[in-house]
């Protein structure tokens, strides 16, 4: 029997599969998708199963036999086998990546060294520092671990060694540690027995008595107490603990965690509502499709408190019925506790949720409860799209515009496009809903290539909120120069007094990467692309990302020759000092990258803002989506333009999604809420388009934008950026892709650059790319395969570095 194996090794030669003979013990349990252990070359290397066959092409006496089976179940089915090939192809990905990516990480493999004495004779060649390590015949069998301990000089000697030759490396595959366990301690005698001990327990033992007591009082027999927990709850030490334990009045054990973080908690069951009309007419070609088995996509464009995800919830419902399976995906941000509870109180324990705020081992327990088939329902992020089920009835993407779903590492694939494709394979629908779809999806679905759903209205017809634009220049012309607009400031005063509640929502991305004039607003574009230009801090200039254009820093204003013309920027920290200068009572709860740190910061904040423990809820984007409270009647922007100049021709769209979400957690429930946008560009129309909730004026703007600057959805894009440390080499292997790609690719199909990137070095790495625009290009694909081929061999001698991305969504 020969096993075809994708082995570890991420390079261009070794993408493709190698024939192994699988040794009789394994005959019976290998299959395809289950790892392996094979030898490589002089190394010893993990892989892939993909197939099995009789035969090889290859002479029986040229191959090897597979060294070891990792996995007696595969991990991968294989559907998601035929997926990771698809993805390979679509992505120009390495075939290994791809498998790798869809396990989980603490399944992939973490290499570790064993270190020999090539012969007894070495011994005395040794440096006396590492001698004692190899003596008798002794070998290091944890490069890792000895690492951990060594002193410096012995590394280094180590080292010295291994390039003498005098020792020998051999890689292994480190199986890893996923089971996390804590001490417990549990009585070891009976209530009775302890109350004797306790009766005469001598009296200058106060702490062990106290604790003693404790146990007698309020721990029942036979129940382990976690010593941690213990000792907070006692008032004890560690040390008291274990005196007891070394008189064996106590029995400590180590307990295998169960890293459920809902584990314990219980969910009030939740039961499916009586829908609105919209919902209703939404849900049922849904249905018709689950029932039928179609595979559909749908486009559920539904206005911010439409109720998408109870119609999301009564898919899944069906779909349960049916015995299937379904996938949620959420963006990471929106993963919120509040999100998983709607799921876990209408599904209950039969939901797996997967997001990046577990360890490595709670995400694998997650994943394993899937592939065992203990759960129908899997919520999670981006990589959750490879949740391994085999019977899958429904895959659902919320706030499917979000950019995180495209991956921005290899394999740089679109959990979209994926959740499609298994959309197809299962003959099942997928639902793709936003309050603001992606430019793209929507221009598909009004094409008929995805099934369009929409919901206009609120539930309970709830009324949008009113949104009121705020000219930051007018009120700079009128002598307010901090960052609150009058009216604004009124508004959160208003609220305290009411008790009411305010979310102030500030957007740092696009800080400080664009020059603006405070006075009038002006910001320096580009003359030959319509986009701003990218400061550049390393030689003080301003540059078109797109054309390479590059021009000086301008020390005033070319429009109204103000000197106010600089850097935009300022952060949460600065608003709240602001803020509380000007209301010295008010309560503010700050939600960004330094206060939501800590594990379980996130949900504490907004419990506590949720509880109505404080007035305003001060945040970044992590505060954009999700939050549902019925107090909050104001939400304020304090600048809505900070990412509408963006090197990017996405920043409008993105501009109008972000803004339209932030609005969307004003007044959800019976009180009114109300927006303001403070903005240096009143008259974008990204923003004009906000104040009307008016997604279709703005798609209509934005696509004949799109058509002039012939962006997508009219174009497809291709990027390529290569770095290296030596600049001539960047620019000199650039040009050369740039001229190979316009001598191969057809006339109508445009190569742009090579430019610098927005950020031209980092870590020392100078960075060029080169962009390739097309509508139909039938000789892309081997076009960049060939430059891949052309550069592997410096690739892997010298430090270039060349990616290719088929679907840019970060243009930096
Ligand atoms: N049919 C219904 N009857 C009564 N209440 C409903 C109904 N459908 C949804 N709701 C409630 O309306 C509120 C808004 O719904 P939901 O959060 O699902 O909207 P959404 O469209 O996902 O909003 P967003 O895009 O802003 O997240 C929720 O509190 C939800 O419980
Ligand atoms: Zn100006
Ligand atoms: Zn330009």
């Amino acid at each position: 029997m020969i096993a075809k194996v994708i082995v570890d090794v991420a390079a261009n030669q070794t993408d493709r599969v190698f024939d192994y003979i699988v040794p009789d013990e394994f005959r019976e349990t290998i299959a395809p998708g289950a790892r392996v252990t094979v030898s490589f070359g002089p190394r010893k290397v993990q892989g892939f199963v993909t197939g099995l066959d009789e035969q090889s092409n290859y002479s029986s006496k040229k191959l090897k036999e597979l060294e070891n089976l990792i996995d007696l179940k595969p991990p991968l089915t294989k559907e998601l086998l035929f997926l990771a090939e698809w993805i390979k192809n679509d992505t120009l990905s390495f075939h290994i990546s791809v498998l790798k990516s869809m396990l989980p990480a603490a399944m992939r493999a973490k290499y570790d060294k064993k270190l020999t004495l090539v012969s007894k004779e070495m011994l005395s060649k040794l440096p006396e520092t590492i001698k004692p390590f190899f003596e008798d015949g002794k070998t290091l069998d944890s490069w890792e671990e000895w690492r951990k301990k060594a002193a410096e000089d012995e590394k280094k000697d180590m080292m010295k060694a291994v390039r003498q030759e005098l020792v020998e490396v051999t890689p292994l595959v480190k199986t890893n540690e996923t089971k996390k366990k804590q001490l417990v301690v549990r009585s070891a005698l009976s209530k009775e027995e302890l109350k004797a001990v306790l009766d005469d327990f001598p009296s200058k033992a106060a702490k062990q008595k106290a604790l003693l007591s404790y146990f007698y009082d309020n721990v029942q027999e036979d129940v382990r107490v976690v010593i941690s927990e213990l000792m907070e709850q006692a008032g004890v030490s560690r040390q008291t603990v274990q005196e007891l334990v070394n008189k064996e009045y106590l029995l400590k054990e180590e307990q295998v965690v169960s890293r459920d973080p809902f584990e314990g908690r219980t969910f009030a069951s939740s039961s499916p509502l009586p829908l609105m009309d919209e919902q209703e007419e939404a849900l049922t070609p849904v249905i018709d499709s689950i029932v039928e088995e179609r595979h559909t996509t749908f486009l559920l464009r539904g206005v911010t408190g439409s109720g998408k995800t109870e119609v999301y919830m009564q898919a899944i419902d069906q779909v349960i019925r049916k015995g299937k399976e379904a996938i949620v995906l959420v963006p990471e941000i929106s993963l919120t506790p509040q999100m998983v509870t709607r799921f876990k109180e209408r599904f209950g324990s039969r939901v797996a949720v997967l997001h990046s705020a577990l360890s490595k081992g709670e995400k694998y327990d997650e994943w394993l409860k899937i592939r065992e088939g203990k759960v129908d329902v899997a919520v999670g992020a981006r990589s959750a799209i490879f949740a391994p089920f085999e019977n899958l009835g429904i895959i659902i993407i919320d706030e499917e515009h979000e950019t995180s779903y495209k991956q921005e590492e290899t394999p740089r694939y679109h959990a979209r496009q994926v959740a499609i494709k298994r959309g197809e394979i299962y003959n099942c629908p997928v639902i793709l809903g936003s309050a603001t779809p992606s430019l793209e999806s929507y221009a598909r679905a009004k094409k008929g290539v995805y099934h369009l759903l929409t919901m206009e209205n609120r539930v309970n017809h709830v009324q949008m909120p009113e949104v009121t634009l705020v000219d930051m220049r007018e009120e700079l012309r009128e002598g307010n120069r901090s960052m609150f607009s009058r009216e604004l400031l009124e508004g959160i005063e208003a609220r305290f007094k009411k008790k009411e509640q305010t979310v102030l929502f500030l957007n740092r991305r696009g800080y400080s990467t664009f020059i603006m004039c405070r006075d009038c607003g002006y910001v320096a574009q580009c003359p030959h692309c319509d986009i701003s230009l990218t400061y550049h801090r390393y030689n003080q200039s301003l540059q078109c990302h797109y054309c390479g254009h590059s021009e000086t820093i301008p020390s005033i204003c070319p429009e109204c020759q103000s000197d106010s013309i600089r850097f935009f920027g300022t952060g949460t920290q600065k608003v709240e000092e602001e803020l509380l200068k000007l209301f010295p009572d008010l309560s503010v709860i700050r939600m960004d990258v330094d206060t939501t740190r800590k594990k379980g910061a996130h949900e504490r904040l907004l419990k506590q803002f949720g509880e109505g423990k404080a007035d305003v809820l001060l945040g970044t984007q992590m505060i954009a989506k999700g939050l549902d409270f019925p107090d909050i009647t104001l939400v304020g922007v304090l600048a809505a333009d900070s990412m509408l100049h963006l090197p990017d021709f996405r920043s409008a769209e993105r501009t109008f999604q972000l803004l339209t979400q932030v609005s969307g957690r004003a007044g959800r429930h019976t009180k009114k809420g109300e927006v303001m946008v403070q903005t240096y560009t009143p008259d974008h129309y990204s923003i004009i388009d906000v104040k009307a909730h008016d997604y279709l004026s703005f798609f209509e703007k934005e696509m004949s934008v799109r058509r002039q600057g012939g962006y997508p959805p009219y174009y497809f894009l291709a990027l390529i950026h290569v770095s290296d440390e030596r600049l001539d080499q960047v620019i000199s292997v650039s040009e050369k892709i740039a001229s190979f790609l316009n001598r191969s690719l057809s006339k109508q199909t445009m190569v742009y650059g090579p430019v610098a990137s927005a950020i031209p070095r980092i870590k020392d790495r100078y960075r060029y790319q080169c962009m390739v625009k097309y509508k139909v290009e039938p000789k892309l694909t081997e076009a960049l395969q060939e430059i891949i081929k052309t550069y592997q061999g410096e690739m892997a001698r010298t430090g270039l570095s060349i990616t290719i991305d088929t679907n840019p969504y970060t243009m930096l």
